[in-house]
Order: structure tokens, then C-alpha cells, then sequence
């Protein structure tokens, strides 16, 4: 059986479609998790999840309010916390985060930042005592943390933060202050109600010399009690568009004082005497956000294929309409324009993931070098994971929400639950970083590359920038997958360089520097655009040649062939300057069939990624494909049907509609 979900009972519909897939879809869970060894542990863990039930949902989130959903998550997490060894080994991240999924979802919980930020900002920001004294304690979840950075007034401009540290020489204590409404922390994940510690960033003072936005460990609420401590003003910021089983939150500080050690200070130093030490990177604080922008290429592809998994298995049950065949409706996954909608999201989703184990390394690998003094590789990750975790959050975003529309009325039901994937995967867009202005980070990058090329310092060029420093060649179109990277790479060096002489031309006008940056930013942004689409084609291009397997590679491939076609087809106004008008055509044709080709394999290839029902939460994404059976039964469960008549109506419909037949 090379289709691993085939069980019996299953829909009929669906069974067929799992028989016709090419592939072993283990194998194929192997390739999209790295490693055979760990697409084994995933379903060993969730095997184990299912013999724990106490660690199912006690109901469906949607009928759940944000009340219950966090008492919810922090019930299961005390039953973990009986389990967590026997669970997964605790020193592998990928295991806890498969384990928080499976189990709490991603709607939020008490630890949300305590994994992703705070222990992070502890491995790369506290020094060894530092890390002696709270590390362990981190760990073992003796104490919840969270990272508190964004102000009301200030999210994206960290130098413009206003929470000030001051250092006081004299009783060698920092005093955190929030100096105005607009300074109040705002927006940190898990700092409402459940965190008793944070990362907090502030302004470092020493002698009313301002050195700007530096993290210290502040513990907010008693250990005992769990009290807020004296000085300290914290809640949570209310209801979101989704995320609500997290307790984003506010936080003040009034003349509050933190003994000198608690500046993490791995980087820089404040002496008792208040002498200062720099960093040797100004930007080595803020490396708790490359860590996740790091992840999120990953993290947000994953969010893809959940409600790819729903939207194609949905497809393949669902009938509607006629083909050829007038005596049996068809699948709507028959339907081309159905094809066009969900199969090159599925080639971006896996893109994605390529893209993300790379990153992740790269992260590993930087906070290695880090910690032996190399600085050198920060830039380079800072401006791709700029981009990368732009371009991908907002692809992810349009790919959710097609497939919420593939599925037609019931994708719109909570039923589907793809509004709460789309709305938990597009905060993406906005946090580590408002997707515009990384943009721009990552256009500053390519700016000084161009001007590299221009002085004749090519052979300084950063990795993967070499692009830009050669000339337009001839593009033949029957060579295979390269000739589509030699399309995108004409198109980025062309969009780059244009937006470069812009803002120099600007300049050389007598803009100054950051007005001709503004006048220059749309252009700008395109460039990084196409830039970072170029390094998602590239990765998803080099991760399947290198694959060996006959049958994974060749569906891969298949796979590979819609994304390039897509991608071209999808930038045509920039491709029209390197390709004819003719070829797009021949482009389009291509697009359409390899959308055919796909089609055997399309159930098998989203079967691959291992979401159990559990991690979905998906009525109508179900393994089993009985969509209406669970579809009736999920509405019958609703809360308002647990009664024929709502006391609302006895109280208010209808003395109206009595009142009426007067
Ligand atoms: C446990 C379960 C987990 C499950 C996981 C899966 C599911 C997850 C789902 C749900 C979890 C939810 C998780 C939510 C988490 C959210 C957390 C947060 O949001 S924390 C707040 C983030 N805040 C920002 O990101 C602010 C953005 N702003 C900035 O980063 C900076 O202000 C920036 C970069 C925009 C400007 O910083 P400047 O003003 O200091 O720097 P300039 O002047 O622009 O640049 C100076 C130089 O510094 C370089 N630079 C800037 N940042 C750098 C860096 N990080 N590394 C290296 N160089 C950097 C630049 O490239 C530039 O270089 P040249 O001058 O061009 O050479
Ligand atoms: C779900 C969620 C979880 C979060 N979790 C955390 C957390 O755990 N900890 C934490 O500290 N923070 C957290 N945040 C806050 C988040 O990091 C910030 O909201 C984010 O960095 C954006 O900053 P901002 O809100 O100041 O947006 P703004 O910068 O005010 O953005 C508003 C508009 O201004 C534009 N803009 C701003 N500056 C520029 C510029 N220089 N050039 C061009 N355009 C610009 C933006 O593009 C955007 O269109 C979270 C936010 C969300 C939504």
C-alpha cells in the first residue's frame, strides 16, 4: 500500500483517490520532515497523544469561549507535565512543537512564547551564570516567560521604545520605568495572565546616556501567589481576530527596581560602576526575532498545508456538476479552475518547508559562530529571513483563504476551522516585523549590493547575490526548471537594480537619503519580492534534485513543474521583458498540464504531511472523508441545539411576534 492512510470504512471517494497516488506517502513524510527518523517519532508521538485521553479535546474549539479555551490548554498542560519524558525527548524542539500542536493546537496556550521567544532569547542573550541561574528553571517549566518588546506607541521602530532601564551606580540596580500611556508593553504573547517572568527590552540608561533597546529578565508576578508584583501593572489586551487562547498582554512598570545582573549579558555589559560595554554587533539583542523569522517559513508552510489538507480531501468527496460522464456528478477536484486554485499552493507549501529547514540551520549555525565571536554571517540571515518571512506569510495568507473558497459554503462554517488557520497564520504579516517594513529591510541589503557590482566589489557580494552582477543571456524555455530560475533571475536583477537608480537618481536630485528612500519604497519592496521568490525556487529546485527515491523525486518533480510555470505565469509583467508574449502562452499551456499530471497524486501528496485529525480540528478535513455525516453531527453538538426553544426567544421574539397579532 503506498498510500498509508488507507483504512477501511474511509469514504469511498477518497479511498480511490489514495490508491491511485504514485508514491509512498512515508517516504514522502521523510523528505518533508528531513529525516525518516523524525517523520517516524512524529507518528510515534502522536500514537502515544491517542492513548493519553486525557490530553483530547474535551470539545470542539469553535463551540469553546476564549474563557474555556485557556482553561482548556492549561488543563492539558498540566496532564503533560506527567508525561513530557515519556512523550518526546525535551532537548528536541521539533518534537515539543509537534507535541504542541497535536495537543493544544494553534489557537494559542500559556507557553506560546515561552519555547519560540523566551527560551531563545535566554540561549543566545544571558551569559553563563545567567543561564546557571534560569535556564534549567526555563526548561523544567518552573517558571512561564514570555518576550515583552512591542509598545502601545511602538512595535516596528525599536529604537523609538520608551520603557526606560536607568542604571544607578550607587545601590547597582536598574530602575524599569513606563514613562507614558503609549510606553506600556502591548501585544506580547502569554503576558496577560500567564507568564511570572519576561525578556523585557528597554531603554538602557547610564548617566542620562541613552544606549537603546537592550533585554533584562524581570520576574512580574509572586511565585507563590502569582500576584502581580509591587510596580507592576499587568492584563491581557482583550480578543483578537484570532489566537484568542493566548493571552497577549500589557505590562508597566512603576519605578521598578532589577538588580544589576539582570541585564542578559551575554553581549554587552553594565558594570557595578556603571561602565558599558558594547556589543560586537549593534544588532546582536535582537536576535530572539531572527530566531523566529527563522522558523517561520516552516511554521507558516505547515499552516498552509492544514487547510491544503481539508480543502483537498474535501475536493476529492465532494460532487458537483458534469463532465463527460452526465450519469454521476463529478469531483470538483476534476475541475480545472479547483486545480488552479489549490495545486500551486501545494507546491508552495512544500517550498516552504524546503526553504525552512534551511533557515532553521542557518539560524543554528550563526548562534554557534555567535558564540565564538563570529558576527559575520548576521546580516546575510537578517536580510534573507527579512524577506523570507514576508513573502511566505503573505503567500500563506492568499492560499488559505483560496482554499476556505475551493470549499465553497461549508468552508466558510468553523466547521472547516480554515478561518481560524487564516486568521492565526496571517498575524504572521504583522509580528517579528510588519512584512512592508522587512521588506525594506531586506531592500537595504540589495541596495548595497547593486552598489557592490557598480564599484567593481563583486567578489564581496553575500551568498545568493551573485545574480546580480550578470549580464541578461538568451533563455531557452524547453531546458527544464533552470531556465524559470534564469526568468526569475532576469526579473529580480532588472526590478533591483531599477529601484537602485531610482533612489540614487532621487538623491543625486538633491533628495536626501531617507526621502529618496521613501520615493523609492514600492519599487524597492518589488525587488525584495521578487528576490526572495527567486530563493524559494531555487531551494524547492536544489531540495529535489537531490533527491534519490524514483517515485518521490518524479511526483516532486511534477510538483516543481507547476510552481515554476505558476510563478513565472504569476510575475508576467516582469517576465514580459525577458520572455515573449508567445512563450507566457506556451508557459500557460505548460501550467495547464502539469495541473493534469498532478492530479493522480493530489491526496497523497497532502496525505503526506501526517496531520492527524487531532492537529487539524477540521470537520470537514477529516482522514476518513465522511464530510456530512461529521458535518451533521458537529452542528447537532452546537450549544444553541441543546434546547428546542432559547430562553432569548421565550424572553424577547416572542412577546414581540404575540405583541404583533394584537
Ligand atoms: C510553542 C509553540 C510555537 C509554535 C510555533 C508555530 C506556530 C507559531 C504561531 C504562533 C506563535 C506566535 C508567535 C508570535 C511571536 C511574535 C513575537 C513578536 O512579534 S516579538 C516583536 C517583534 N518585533 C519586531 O520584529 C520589530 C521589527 N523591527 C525591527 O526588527 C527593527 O526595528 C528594524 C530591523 C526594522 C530596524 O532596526 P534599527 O532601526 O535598529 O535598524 P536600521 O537603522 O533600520 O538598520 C541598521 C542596520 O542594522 C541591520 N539590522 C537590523 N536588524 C538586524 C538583525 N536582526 N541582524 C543583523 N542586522 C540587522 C540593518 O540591516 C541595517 O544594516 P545596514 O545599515 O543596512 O548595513
Ligand atoms: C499575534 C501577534 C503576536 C504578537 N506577539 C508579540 C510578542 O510576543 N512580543 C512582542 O513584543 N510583540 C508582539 N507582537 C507585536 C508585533 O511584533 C508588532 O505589532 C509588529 O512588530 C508590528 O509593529 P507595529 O504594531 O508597531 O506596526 P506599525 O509599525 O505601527 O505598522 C503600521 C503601518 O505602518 C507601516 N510602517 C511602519 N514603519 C514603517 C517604515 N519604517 N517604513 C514603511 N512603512 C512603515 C507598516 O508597514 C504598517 O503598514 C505581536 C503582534 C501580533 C499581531
Amino acid at each position: 500500500m503506498l498510500n498509508k492512510s488507507i483504512m477501511d470504512g474511509d469514504n469511498p471517494d477518497l479511498t480511490e483517490e489514495r490508491m491511485k497516488g504514485a508514491f509512498d506517502t512515508d517516504k514522502m513524510a521523510a523528505v518533508i520532515y528531513g529525516s525518516e527518523k523524525f517523520a517516524i517519532r512524529r507518528r510515534e508521538i502522536t500514537e502515544s497523544i491517542s492513548r493519553i485521553p486525557q490530553l483530547a479535546d474535551s470539545k470542539p474549539f469553535s463551540f469553546m469561549t476564549r474563557e474555556e479555551k485557556i482553561s482548556e490548554s492549561c488543563r492539558k498542560l498540566s496532564v503533560l507535565s506527567e508525561h513530557w519524558n515519556q512523550l518526546i525527548d525535551t532537548n528536541n524542539e521539533e518534537e515539543a512543537l509537534h507535541l504542541y500542536r497535536e495537543v493544544l493546537g494553534l489557537e494559542g496556550h500559556a507557553f506560546s512564547l515561552h519555547e519560540t521567544m523566551f527560551i531563545p532569547s535566554l540561549v543566545a542573550q544571558a551569559n553563563d551564570e545567567q543561564q546557571e541561574k534560569w535556564l534549567g528553571r526555563a526548561k523544567r517549566r518552573e517558571i512561564i516567560g514570555c518576550y515583552a518588546q512591542t509598545e502601545m506607541g511602538h512595535g516596528t521602530n525599536l529604537r523609538a521604545l520608551e520603557t526606560t532601564a536607568t542604571y544607578y551606580p550607587s545601590t547597582q540596580e536598574f530602575i524599569l520605568h513606563t514613562p507614558t500611556e503609549t510606553a506600556l508593553k502591548w501585544w506580547p504573547g502569554a503576558l496577560g495572565k500567564s507568564s511570572n517572568y519576561a525578556v523585557v527590552v528597554a531603554d538602557l540608561v547610564i548617566r542620562d546616556t541613552h544606549y537603546g533597546a537592550h533585554p533584562f529578565m524581570v520576574q512580574l508576578r509572586d511565585e507563590k501567589t502569582h500576584n502581580p508584583l509591587p510596580g507592576i501593572t499587568v492584563g491581557d489586551i482583550g480578543p483578537k481576530m484570532a489566537f484568542n487562547g493566548a493571552d497577549n498582554g500589557f505590562l508597566g512598570f512603576n519605578q521598578y527596581k532589577l538588580p544589576r545582573d539582570h541585564m542578559l549579558m551575554r553581549h554587552s555589559r553594565v558594570e557595578e560602576n556603571g561602565t558599558y560595554t558594547k556589543p560586537p554587533h549593534a544588532k546582536i539583542g535582537y536576535s530572539s526575532m531572527v530566531k523566529v523569522r527563522s522558523r517561520m517559513a516552516m511554521d507558516q508552510g505547515l499552516f498552509m498545508v492544514s487547510a491544503l489538507v481539508i480543502a483537498v480531501r474535501y475536493s476529492a468527496v465532494r460532487r458537483q456538476g458534469f463532465l463527460d460522464d452526465k450519469s454521476r456528478e463529478v469531483k470538483v477536484l476534476d475541475y480545472q479552475t479547483q486545480q488552479h486554485r489549490l495545486f500551486p499552493s501545494i507546491a508552495r507549501a512544500y517550498a516552504f518547508i524546503f526553504c525552512g529547514f534551511e533557515t532553521i540551520q542557518l539560524y543554528d549555525q550563526l548562534l554557534i559562530d555567535v558564540k565564538n565571536g563570529d558576527t559575520s554571517g548576521m546580516s546575510d540571515l537578517h536580510a534573507l529571513t527579512s524577506g523570507l518571512k514576508s513573502v511566505v506569510t503573505h503567500q500563506t495568507g492568499e492560499g488559505i483563504e483560496q482554499a476556505r473558497m475551493a470549499c465553497g459554503g461549508h468552508g466558510y462554517s468553523m466547521a472547516s476551522y480554515i478561518s481560524e488557520i487564516y486568521g492565526v497564520a496571517i498575524g504572521g504579516c504583522t509580528y517579528e516585523g510588519e512584512n512592508m517594513v522587512m521588506l525594506l529591510q531586506l531592500a537595504r541589503y540589495l541596495v548595497k549590493s547593486v552598489e557592490l557590482v557598480k564599484t567593481g566589489k563583486s567578489k564581496e557580494l553575500g551568498p545568493m547575490m551573485n545574480y546580480l552582477a550578470e549580464p541578461d543571456t538568451q533563455i531557452d524555455l524547453t531546458s527544464g526548471p533552470e531556465a524559470y530560475v534564469k526568468v526569475f533571475q532576469h526579473a529580480a536583477r532588472r526590478q533591483v537594480w531599477k529601484a537602485t537608480d531610482k533612489f540614487h537618481q532621487l538623491m543625486e536630485s538633491g533628495q536626501s537619503r531617507d526621502i529618496a528612500w521613501n520615493n523609492s519604497a514600492v519599487e524597492l519592496t518589488r525587488a525584495s519580492r521578487l528576490h526572495t521568490r527567486l530563493y524559494i525556487m531555487e531551494t524547492f529546485i536544489r531540495r529535489v534534485s537531490s533527491i534519490s527515491d524514483v517515485s518521490i523525486k518524479k511526483v516532486l518533480i511534477d510538483l516543481v513543474n507547476v510552481h515554476v510555470n505558476y510563478e513565472v505565469l504569476d510575475i508576467g509583467t516582469y517576465a514580459l521583458e525577458h520572455v515573449s508574449s508567445t512563450q507566457l502562452d506556451s508557459i500557460r499551456s505548460q501550467l495547464y498540464s502539469s495541473l493534469d499530471t498532478l492530479r493522480p497524486n493530489a491526496v497523497s501528496l497532502i496525505d503526506s504531511f501526517q496531520i492527524s485529525d487531532m492537529q487539524l480540528r477540521s470537520v470537514l478535513g477529516r482522514r476518513d472523508g465522511h464530510v456530512y455525516t461529521n458535518l451533521f453531527e458537529w452542528a447537532k453538538a452546537s450549544p444553541l441545539n441543546q434546547t428546542h426553544v432559547l430562553p432569548s426567544v421565550n424572553q424577547y421574539l416572542k412577546p414581540m411576534m404575540d405583541k404583533a397579532k394584537l
